[in-house]
């Protein structure tokens, strides 16, 4: 590992934060290799915001130690800690031009203004701003504003990019544009991102890898296709993806799983009372040993997405080709790709290591 890398390595152990009573973090490990782009993700006080203020300094751990670089920082300030971090509030000077915005950072820290021209140039050129530079704030739409913020912390070259929500106050056109550069720069810079969000589609196109949150415990650290395709908790898999996967209670039967809608051959360990989890991408429409009857149809241009009432009680999530004749209260056949499912332990709410094999036509 080269010197660069090291020394943007960040590494969280037995990390614990309570705010009075309420235990807010518990026992976060959690190593973010040197110049990786990861993502802190989980739902709305989870407790990522906390531990990436921990991160920057600016909260202090109840117990356990942060490191950057192979040092402990925890008794380092914030402005010693070599991060920048960027928030959702772009928190810009609105007196000052987009340059001296930029090069706000560096005169604090004293250096030159030759050198700080340059460095503010450099920034500025790297973000598309260059024209904006004699501009003020209110001159610029919320993009802009955002790129700004992000060439303060770029301007400082720092060992680690801390950034909580930065796109959540653009609209969607524009957080798609953003998500490309934030891609694009990280490439470029080569430093660590650690980015916080609740929002999924953030996560999965922009990370090398996700620490997935929820309630202060960290669910499951993995590639964006690791946490889609091997989700390690029901929690994972019920957060990950849009349209939801389904999730259907049923029991270890004869070797199947057993529901009364569904039945599936399994192979592996299982044990009595499972949790089959089923994409709606992963369910055959038109064919296959299952009969249900629609409920709503929702059109999405590309693709359709509708309802299931099936037996039992639950509703199921289904994807189909936007050509397909399909009309609510019609019955539908439908089948699964059985090696694409997925199988936990209903108590536990773990993952299993077992696999399904194929449907099964139901008792009659
Ligand atoms: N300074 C504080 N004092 C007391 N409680 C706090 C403080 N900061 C955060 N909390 C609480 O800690 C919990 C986790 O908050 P945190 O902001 O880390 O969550 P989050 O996952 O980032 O959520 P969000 O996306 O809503 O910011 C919440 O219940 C919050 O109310």
């Amino acid at each position: 590992m080269d010197a660069r890398r090291a020394e943007g390595e960040v590494r969280f152990e037995k990390v614990r934060k309570v705010f009075g009573t309420n235990l807010v973090v518990r026992e976060l490990d959690l190593l973010i290799r040197g110049g990786e782009f990861l993502s802190l993700l989980g739902p709305s006080g989870c407790g990522k915001t906390t531990s990436l203020r921990m991160l920057a300094g600016l909260e202090f751990p109840t117990s356990g130690t942060i490191s950057i670089g192979g040092r402990v920082v925890n008794e380092v300030a914030p402005g010693a800690r070599d991060v920048a971090m960027v928030f959702q509030s772009y928190a810009l000077y609105p007196h000052m031009t987009v340059a001296e915005n930029i090069a706000y950072p560096l005169k604090k820290r004293g250096v030159p203004r030759a050198e700080r021209e340059e460095r503010v140039k450099r920034a500025a050129e790297s973000l598309h701003l260059t024209e904006l530079l004699p501009r003020k704030p209110r001159q610029l739409s919320g993009g802009q504003q955002q790129r700004v913020a992000l060439g303060r912390a770029l301007v400082r070259d720092p060992r680690v990019f801390l950034l909580d929500e930065p796109l959540s106050n653009l609209d969607a056109k524009l957080r798609a544009h953003m998500r490309a550069e934030l891609i694009e720069l990280h490439q470029r810079v080569g430093r660590t991102f650690v980015y916080v969000t609740h929002d999924q589609l953030e996560a999965m196109t922009m990370s090398d890898r996700i620490a997935v949150m929820h309630e202060g415990v960290l669910q499951q650290v993995g590639t964006p296709s690791e946490v889609y395709n091997r989700p390690a908790n029901l929690f994972v898999a019920g957060f990950i993806g849009a349209p939801t996967m389904n999730l259907l209670r049923g029991r270890a039967e004869n070797g199947a799983f057993a529901h009364p809608a569904v039945r599936v051959g399994l192979s592996g360990h299982v044990t009595p009372d499972l949790v089959l989890g089923l994409r709606p991408e992963d369910i055959v429409v038109g064919e296959g040993p299952f009969e249900s009857r629609i409920r709503l149809v929702e059109p999405h241009g590309h693709e359709q997405i509708a309802q299931l009432d099936i037996a039992g009680g639950d509703v199921l999530t289904i994807r189909a080709d936007a050509a397909l004749p399909l009309a609510a209260g019609e019955t539908l056949r439908w089948g699964v790709r059985a090696a694409r499912l997925h199988l936990f332990d209903a108590a536990s709410g773990l993952r299993l290591d077992a696999t399904c094999t194929a449907p099964q036509a139901l008792a009659a």
